[in-house]
């Protein structure tokens, strides 16, 4: 009697390998914690259903905080949202929380409404709870990959209710460079969902950034490798005047992203930032000081200090002279 062995077909084609002639790696699944805070009201539940559904629905429960898991695709790759959605309103013991809350997310999306001032001032408020519980995670591990270098995104919602605007897109801008955020957004959640999945991407890519590049390690040319490729033009933020940007874009990212950077001139002109021009010649400008500083560990390692309340639009003119002084000092200089 003969056993007759029948093989699986040799042509099927598992779904793994099906998203790889897709161009999707599936073996780094990666997973993003995103925290999502504002005030009461500024429409977080209904971006985050928008991002999942791709649906606009009106009304939540304010008092529900909940964790939405939810698989998606950014550049090819395969990514797992886990997204706190933070109730705008919380008690005494929600602001506990709130701290454990911030501790566990790796990225922000600092919401406000453009028709509700409150709701904008208070982007400060929470823009310093991030950081310093960020700060106190940093100073409280052991790990030398401290988190405390996160992005933080800032959201206007509500741009659809044009006559009810109280925030204009100038101060939006302004407020997002005072709080030191990698990029800022208007959008309308209720009227387009590609808007929203612009502020859910640019989170993501800013978070991978980060965490390829902590700051501890960053160098000019990781920064540059990494800008080049995670601040293409399709990635940038979602600024209405065009002509910005890619300039502001780019801006944004060396807020926060490049150590040697730290305090970034807000005031260049977009002329100057041209395409691709400002990493190469913010680094040619820094190389001098920063070769001498790459002999010394302290200046890149310390932690960067936050002031309250931020200091805004600080004269750019007091920057360049610290640093010049910094320079003219010597190797036993202390920052
Ligand atoms: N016109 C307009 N209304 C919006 C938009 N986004 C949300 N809303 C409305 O704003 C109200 C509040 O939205 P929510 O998503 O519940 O706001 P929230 O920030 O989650 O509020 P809490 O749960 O209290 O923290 C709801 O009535 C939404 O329908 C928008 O883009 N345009």
């Amino acid at each position: 009697m003969s056993l007759k062995i029948i093989f699986p077909t040799m042509n099927t084609t598992s779904p793994k390998s099906s998203l790889a002639k897709l161009g999707i790696h599936t073996t780094k699944h990666k997973s993003l914690k995103v925290m999502v805070l504002g005030q009461s009201g500024v429409g977080k539940s209904a971006m985050v259903v928008r991002f999942i559904t791709r649906r606009f629905i009106g009304e939540y429960d304010p008092n529900l905080e909940k964790v939405y898991t939810h698989n998606t695709t950014f550049d090819n790759e395969l990514i797992q949202f886990d997204i706190l959605d933070a109730a705008g309103q919380p008690n005494k013991e929600d602001c506990v929380s709130l701290d454990t809350n911030i501790r566990w997310a790796d990225a922000f999306i600092l919401m406000y409404s453009v028709t509700d001032k409150c709701s904008f001032d208070e982007c400060n408020r929470l823009k310093f709870l991030i950081n310093y519980n960020k700060r106190r995670r940093k100073l409280g591990s052991n790990s030398k990959d401290s988190l405390s270098d996160v992005p933080v995104i800032l959201v206007g919602n509500k741009t659809d209710q044009t006559g009810d605007r109280m925030v204009s897109i100038e101060e939006g801008q302004r407020r997002f460079r005072d709080l030191t955020c990698v990029c800022f957004h208007e959008i309308s959640v209720r009227e387009s969902v590609d808007q929203v999945q612009a502020v859910f991407r640019d989170i993501f890519r800013f978070w991978r950034v980060f965490s390829k590049f902590p700051k501890l390690k960053r160098s000019t040319s990781d920064v540059q490798n990494a800008s080049d490729s995670a601040l293409s033009p399709d990635s940038g933020c979602s600024f209405y005047d065009p002509s910005s940007y890619n300039s502001e874009t780019r801006r944004s990212f060396f807020i926060n992203a490049n150590t040697c950077l730290e305090e970034t001139d807000h005031t260049e002109s977009t002329d100057e930032l041209g395409s691709g021009s400002l990493c190469s010649s913010r680094c040619e400008i820094d190389t001098p000081f920063r070769s001498r500083a790459s002999t010394d560990g302290t200046l890149l390692s310390r932690p960067r200090r936050w002031r309250y309340p931020p200091p805004g639009c600080l004269a750019h003119t007091n920057r360049v002279e610290r640093r010049m002084s910094i320079s003219t000092r010597g190797s036993n200089a202390s920052y």
